[in-house]
Formats: structure tokens, C-alpha cells, sequence
């Protein structure tokens, strides 16, 4: 697996990533944010060995990646599908990696066939759409039949169907246990597939939690409650240690306390509860809370 430990990489006067430390789960899907120039294509490169860092260090299954003596069974990685050679074919693309790498070729047609370009694996990439070309850097990043597999934006160009393809592979290769980390600007899809997210914002490590953990902390989430008597219970909450806001009255906004332990204490007070609906923010709104104040600009451009 993956473990980066104070890890800086330095551009001549500039900081592209400082002293960050993370750790990629097995079986788990990280989503990998931040805004632009925020780090994480370097990130990337580090791992993969195409830039050292500056200081700090870097183990892929506890070694160097350099050191590994199959590094594709260790790590595989799409990091721009449109710079695959054009003039190659699908399978003469493929067949290059497996080749390369001392995998069986017969690896190249399975893999084919699994991304869903068996029909046009003998015709020119340049011809292809860059949904089609994100396919075959997904064909090639899965050659090895990795441990870790890294993506960088992978739903770029991706039309509907193939958006959901990809959210179904990546959440088979998690169950078979491997380290997903995928890096996209559409906040929505990674919403919709990632366990964990770690948030960059220029250089530094912001954030690396558990998306409920995430959602639960952040001061959009809030439980909302009506009850048979709104400051009893306002008072009670409070004294036992949640935030309340009282947006408009009869309502109660509850920060910091589950559902659960909201109805109990209510139910000691001898209050009906009419509603208990728990809000929590989308991946967007938490990013840009988390942000706020680590970028350049107000506004966040995040293409
Ligand atoms: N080879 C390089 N030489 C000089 N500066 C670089 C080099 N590579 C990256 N940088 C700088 O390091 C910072 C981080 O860049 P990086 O590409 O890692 O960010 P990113 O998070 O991937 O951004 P984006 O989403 O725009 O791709 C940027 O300020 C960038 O200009």
C-alpha cells in the first residue's frame, strides 16, 4: 500500500506540496480534491516515481517504487489518457504495457473486453473519443491487476452510461480490496463513490477523513426538529452539549448531536417530537468550506 510521510516537493521559490502525510486504504475509495495548482497531479507523479521529492518520503508496499520488481502489480495509474499514442491501436497499446511489464498478453483481450472496446481494439486511437481513450488509460492502469490504482479525472469525457460503468468498477476493485484514489473536479461524482476524501489547497493536506466523518463535522450538517415544546428543549440540547439555532420558530436547528441522542433526551423531557430530519452537506458545499481562506481567489475555479 501506499504511505507518503512528510513529503515536500519544491519548485525552485515554489512550494507545489508541503510536508504532507497520508496513508491509502485497501479496500477503499479516496477522493483526491483540491483547486487548481494545488498539488495534486504532483502528489501523483511522486508516487509513481516521475518526480522525487524534495524532502520526505514516499513507500509503494513499503518500498521505493523505483525498487519494486513489479511495480504494475503493485500500483497502476491513468494520469492522461490523451497522451496514449495515437497511431497505436488499442490492442498494440495494450500489448506494449503487458509486454513491457512480463504480463501474459492474454491479459490484453480480457482487459479488452472488460472496458468495453473489444470491437474497435484494432482500431487507431486517434480516431477515438476521449471518453473511448479514458477507457483504454483504465485498461492500462488495471494491466497488472494492481494493489493501488490512482486516476486522474477519470470521468473526463465520459458519457452517461460510461460515467456509471466506471462508478461500478471502481467500487468492484475496492470490494476486491484494492486502494482506489481518484482525483476529479466533478465534486457530484466523487460524492457519489468515495469513502474518504483527502482535500489539497496549495500544497497542504486540509483535510483526510471519512466522508460521513466529513459530513457530520461541518457546520452545514444540522438535524432539524419539531417538537411539542420548542424552549424546553432548546435548553435541554444545550445543556447537554449541542448547538441550536431556532431558524424560525417551533424550529430547531441541532448541530453536533446524533438523531438518536436527540430523541432520547426528548423523550426524558417528556417532549413529542413531530420532526427529526437530518441535513448534511453536499461534497461541494464541505469543499468549499474547507477552502475557503487556502486559495488565491474568492470564487473557486475548479476547472
Ligand atoms: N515542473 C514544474 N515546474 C514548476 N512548477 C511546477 C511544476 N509542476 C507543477 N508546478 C507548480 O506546482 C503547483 C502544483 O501543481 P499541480 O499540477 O501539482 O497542481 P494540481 O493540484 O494538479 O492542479 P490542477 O488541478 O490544475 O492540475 C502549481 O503552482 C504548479 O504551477
Amino acid at each position: 500500500m501506499i504511505q507518503l510521510t512528510n513529503v515536500t516537493k519544491k519548485f525552485a521559490d515554489k512550494t507545489a506540496v508541503n510536508n504532507i502525510s497520508l496513508y491509502l486504504h485497501p479496500g477503499v475509495i479516496t477522493g483526491f480534491l483540491g483547486p487548481n495548482g494545488a498539488g495534486k497531479t504532483t502528489t501523483m507523479r511522486m508516487i509513481l516515481g516521475l518526480a522525487a521529492p524534495t524532502s520526505g518520503s514516499i513507500s509503494v508496499a513499503g518500498k521505493l517504487y523505483a525498487a519494486l520488481e513489479q511495480p504494475l502489480s503493485k500500483i497502476g495509474a491513468m494520469v492522461d489518457a490523451s497522451a496514449i499514442d495515437g497511431r497505436l491501436t488499442p490492442r498494440q497499446h495494450l500489448t506494449i504495457l503487458a509486454t513491457a511489464a512480463g504480463i501474459n498478453k492474454s491479459r490484453v483481450d480480457e482487459l479488452l473486453g472488460f472496458v468495453g472496446l473489444h470491437k474497435v481494439a484494432d482500431k487507431k486511437i486517434k480516431e477515438f473519443s476521449l471518453g473511448m481513450k479514458q477507457r483504454i488509460g483504465i485498461a492500462g492502469s488495471l494491466i497488472g491487476d494492481p494493489e493501488t490504482i490512482m486516476m486522474d479525472e477519470p470521468f473526463n469525457g465520459l458519457d452517461v452510461e460510461g460515467i456509471h460503468w466506471l462508478r461500478n468498477l471502481l467500487g468492484d476493485l475496492a470490494k476486491q480490496g484494492k486502494a482506489v484514489l481518484i482525483s476529479s473536479h466533478l465534486l457530484s461524482e466523487v460524492q457519489e463513490i468515495a469513502d474518504r476524501i483527502i482535500v489539497l489547497a496549495r500544497g497542504e493536506l486540509i483535510a483526510d477523513m471519512g466522508m460521513d466523518e466529513m459530513q457530520n463535522e461541518s457546520f452545514s450538517s444540522y438535524v432539524q426538529v419539531q417538537s411539542s415544546n420548542t424552549p424546553l428543549l432548546k435548553k435541554a440540547l444545550i445543556e447537554h452539549g449541542a448547538g441550536v439555532d431556532v431558524p424560525e420558530s417551533e424550529i430547531l436547528h441541532v448541530r453536533k448531536m446524533d438523531i438518536r441522542r436527540i430523541g432520547d433526551i426528548a423523550f426524558a423531557y417528556g417532549i413529542h417530537i413531530y420532526e427529526l430530519v437530518k441535513y448534511q452537506p453536499s461534497l461541494e458545499q464541505l469543499f468549499s468550506e474547507l477552502v475557503d481562506g487556502k486559495t488565491d481567489y474568492k470564487g473557486i475555479n475548479l476547472n
